[in-house]
């Protein structure tokens, strides 16, 4: 069920969460925090977290602590079977596709983006549709624990800014992209008529958001050029300029594809851009557009060096291993290409060029396209990325890459609640299965946990056996906006 709406008729309160608490510390290391209890002030910002807690100790001592009156405190408990987890960063998906999730047929990129994106991005002109198709995006992330997503939206911007619209109004943390695309390679019924239009366009829309939420505390723009061969030069520098005076974030892709690493080579020589050299990431150099604050999505081709300047340069990837798969765009080698120069790397969905909105099904492609990584040639057994790691990329790394890294993405006291209640079946003190409201039957969907598993075990079946079944609650910087019925 989606709650947001009912929610905002309802007095905000002071909450306490009570149970077990798993989050990321490092890379490759996941913290479980039994008994333990996290305070989230009416600003939806952990203010306490206590180890060794229970009912009674909240009560007693730390609501004094905090001077909260209990009676303004809202108690969420874990149950048995049930787990806090931070809400997932979707850093790649692109709203306006989600109807054509799973429809890809044997296409490769370049000839998908004509056959089936173009002629669904643009029927977006028609705001009902976007209307109809963007709030079933954002109840289907949010149903899957995503609780920030780096949204493209499209060329139209009445329809991109009612997409930021529809996030603020659910309470989905969202980065909103109008596409910028003017390139005659874009078909004519869906491209920007020049570069001074589409940067108009984009600046339409940053300052609805501007309107809309002023402080950028939920929803933020960012700039979108769709990748480099739907853009000219002009386009590409105006957008580098318009980072730099803005300072917002940049999001586009790379390297996603060999035949579209050909092209850019042929579009964009150095003679004509001034880059250092031929490669796809020295053209987004060249024209300001890789910063610390540019997310790459795919990164699946590029070369030794280009991955020394994007480290360099400190932007971001977002791994996207649905999409690279379905595609058949490539396996990306992330831990020997990224993670061993430090670059920040988070998941993305890229629907739908993936064929999942959920970024639990992207971790677990994560891990299994890892492993044919490390079969692969020139492979390595340590290319393959862990449980642990791959969870990792999809709340901390890919809080780091949508710029959120202070923000979310963990339990820490200063950071902003955006979590998730994750069920796999209730486990009583007896260490009985116990049931536990799932519409389908529960308990746990999916996921069958026996009861003598370990914790790692059993985070280990959610990531290769879980779905929004498990997926209980929601929440936002501390205001719940789904809850499974
Ligand atoms: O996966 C992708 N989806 C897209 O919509 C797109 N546009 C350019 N390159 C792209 N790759």
């Amino acid at each position: 069920m989606h709650v947001g709406s009912q929610q905002n008729r309802t007095a905000v309160r002071n909450k306490v969460f009570l149970g077990l608490f798993v989050h990321s510390t490092a890379l490759d290391e996941l913290e479980y925090l039994h008994e333990t209890a996290v305070f989230v002030d009416k600003s939806g910002t952990i203010v306490a977290v206590e180890k060794n807690c229970n009912e009674e100790k909240v009560r007693e001592t730390v609501l004094a602590r905090l001077g909260w009156e209990a009676a303004d405190v809202e108690v969420v408990k874990a149950r048995g079977g049930q787990f806090f987890f931070p809400g997932f960063i979707d850093t790649h998906i692109h709203a306006p596709q989600y109807p054509n999730v799973g429809i890809f047929g044997s296409s490769t990129l370049l000839d998908w983006l004509n056959t089936y994106t173009f002629p669904l991005e643009a029927s977006f002109s028609d705001k009902a549709k976007a209307r109809q198709v963007y709030t079933r995006v954002i109840r289907k992330t949010l149903s899957h624990g995503t609780t920030c997503a780096a949204y493209y939206a499209t060329i139209d911007v009445p329809s991109t800014n009612l997409l930021a619209d529809l996030c603020l109004v659910s309470g989905q943390r969202a980065l909103i992209g109008r596409v910028c695309m003017d390139s005659d390679l874009s078909p004519d019924y869906y491209r920007d008529a020049s570069p001074e239009a589409s940067i108009a366009a984009t600046k339409a829309t940053i300052e609805h958001i501007r309107t809309i939420d002023p402080a950028l505390s939920l929803i933020r723009p960012v700039i979108t050029p769709r990748f480099a061969p739907s853009c000219t030069l002009p386009l590409l520098r105006q957008l580098g300029d318009l980072a730099k005076e803005t300072a917002l974030p940049i999001q586009t892709h790379i390297s996603e594809n060999k035949s579209e690493v050909a092209l850019v080579r042929e579009l964009f020589p150095p003679s004509l851009t001034g880059a250092a050299d031929d490669s796809y990431a020295a053209v987004y150099d060249a024209v300001g557009l890789l910063t610390e604050r540019t997310v790459l999505a795919h990164a699946v081709h590029l070369t030794e060096h280009e991955a020394d300047l994007v480290a360099a340069r400190k932007a971001k990837i977002s791994h996207c291993p649905c999409s690279n798969s379905a595609l058949t765009s490539g396996a990306a080698p992330v831990r020997r290409l990224l993670l061993d120069r430090g670059i920040a790397c988070g998941l993305g969905t890229d629907v739908s060029g993936g064929y999942s909105a959920s970024v639990l099904e992207a971790a677990r492609q994560a891990a299994l396209v890892s492993r044919h990584v490390a079969f692969g040639p020139g492979g390595e057994e340590r290319d393959r990325l862990s449980v642990d790691e791959v969870l990792f990329l999809a709340t901390r790394g890919g809080a780091e890459v949508v710029g959120l890294g202070d923000k979310v993405g963990g339990f820490e006291v200063g950071m902003e609640w955006d979590a998730q209640l994750v069920g796999l079946g209730a486990i009583g003190e007896d260490g009985e299965e116990q049931e536990w409201e799932g519409e389908d039957g529960g308990p746990g969907g999916n996921v069958d946990v026996f009861g003598w598993e370990s914790w790692p075990e059993r985070v280990a079946k959610w990531v290769y056996n879980g779905d929004d079944r498990n997926t209980v609650k929601v929440w936002v910087k501390g205001r719940l906006v789904h809850e499974r019925k």
